[in-house]
């Protein structure tokens, strides 16, 4: 127990774990999304190219075992379980073993979107709703973009980054491409908070940046794994493009740091360290990708910091202690009303206000 809490949930986007899982998983995240078959079929051969395994079970499983770690070393006695969104270990299975429980919920994506917070309070509500009366009560921690155990490592992953390029390189930050309508009502209608909270980020990160190395190192943000139809407008410029931009404009090297992703997924593993290091080498840019915060000590410790403040506001109704290094945070316990909208029309979510 710690406060009020039975357990802590890991929540995930989920992947393959062999061939025969690739299409299967595939159906499951871009079911009633919209998807072309040609894109669903181009992404399968990313995953071909690593024997049809994601990244991201792995990496769950290191950061299960840092989180049990740290709160083993803090003595807290309180159990980690892990749920996907789209493939095994299920979210409902997980939570259909937690029944009765008070759980909190971690979710491994740090920003405000539909894709990284509402799609997975509602498929939170959707794994409870089968279970009735006997369904675990689901908290979710807050948007942990801007806490310090996400910002401290990154900035050292960008600096150490910017040790393996030519003097004068640039940094460009990387997340996913959002629509643009999905992203415009990020963090509520009009917000427009995905792409806010990443420049925040970033704006910070280099801020500390400057201050270790000295100058002031020219940044952007830019985009990969586009999906979708063409005919719709997604947050660009693309990771791609603009290396080729970089390039024309003469600068000496770059550094790529997906800041979007917490861990070396396939968007990272793929659409930067096989494809964007290619469209550099093709075109002679110097180019090092930063590291992701993945099991770093202090990413891990900060979000059992969180987990503690977390469970201290549920037991004593108030804490002063809540960390945050950009003016867009902290962000809400429960989600503000109208956060991240499901363009496709309202579903039952759980952890908002509303
Ligand atoms: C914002 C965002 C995050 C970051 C937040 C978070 O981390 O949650 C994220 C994470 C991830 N996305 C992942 C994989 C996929 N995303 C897809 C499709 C899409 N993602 C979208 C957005 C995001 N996605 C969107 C708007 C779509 C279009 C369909 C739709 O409107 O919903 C598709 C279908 C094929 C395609 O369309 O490309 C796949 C296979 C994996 C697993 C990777 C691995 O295996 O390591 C992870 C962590
Ligand atoms: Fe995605």
């Amino acid at each position: 127990m710690l406060g009020p809490y039975d357990a802590l949930v890991l929540v995930s986007f989920g992947g393959p774990e062999g061939p025969d899982d690739v299409l299967p998983f595939l159906e499951n995240v871009t079911r009633g999304r919209g998807i072309p078959r040609e894109r669903l079929l181009g992404v399968a051969e990313h995953y071909g190219h690593f024997g049809g395994v994601s990244p991201i079970n792995e990496q769950n499983r290191e950061l299960i075992a840092a989180l049990e770690a740290e709160l083993a070393r803090r003595g807290i006695e309180l159990p980690v379980h892990w749920g996907n969104r789209n493939w095994a270990p299920f979210l409902g299975d997980t939570l259909a073993g937690l029944e009765g429980r008070r759980v909190l919920a971690l979710v491994t994506s740090a920003y405000s979107s539909y894709s990284g917070c509402r799609q997975y309070r509602e498929d939170l509500a959707a794994a409870v709703e089968p279970l009735g009366e006997r369904a675990p009560q689901v908290d979710k921690v807050r948007h942990y973009f801007d806490h310090p155990g996400f910002i401290g490592p990154t900035v050292r992953n960008v600096a150490a980054a910017l040790d393996q390029v030519p003097a004068g390189s640039v940094v460009r930050f990387v997340t996913h491409s959002i629509p643009l309508a999905m992203a415009e009502v990020s963090g509520g209608p009009g917000q427009d908070m995905y792409v806010r909270q990443h420049r925040a980020v970033a704006a910070r990160v280099m801020e500390e940046v400057d201050a270790v190395r000295g100058g002031a190192t020219p940044w952007e943000l830019v985009y990969c794994s586009r999906s979708g139809p063409p005919s719709q407008p997604w947050l660009e410029p693309d990771v791609n493009d603009d290396l080729r931009a970089l390039r024309e404009g003469g600068v000496p090297g770059v550094v790529v740091a997906p800041i979007g992703f917490v861990s070396d997924h396939m968007e990272v593993k793929f659409d930067l360290d096989t494809e964007a290091a290619e469209t550099a080498a093709e075109i002679g840019l110097p180019y090092a990708r930063a590291a992701t915060v993945g099991t770093d000590p202090e990413f891990v410790a900060g979000l059992v910091d969180l987990v503690q403040e977390r469970a201290a506001v549920e037991s004593g109704g108030w804490t002063t202690h809540r960390p945050a290094l950009t003016e867009l945070g902290p962000w809400p316990d429960r989600c503000p009303v109208g956060c991240c909208a499901n363009l496709r029309g309202p579903k039952p979510a759980l952890c908002g206000s509303d």
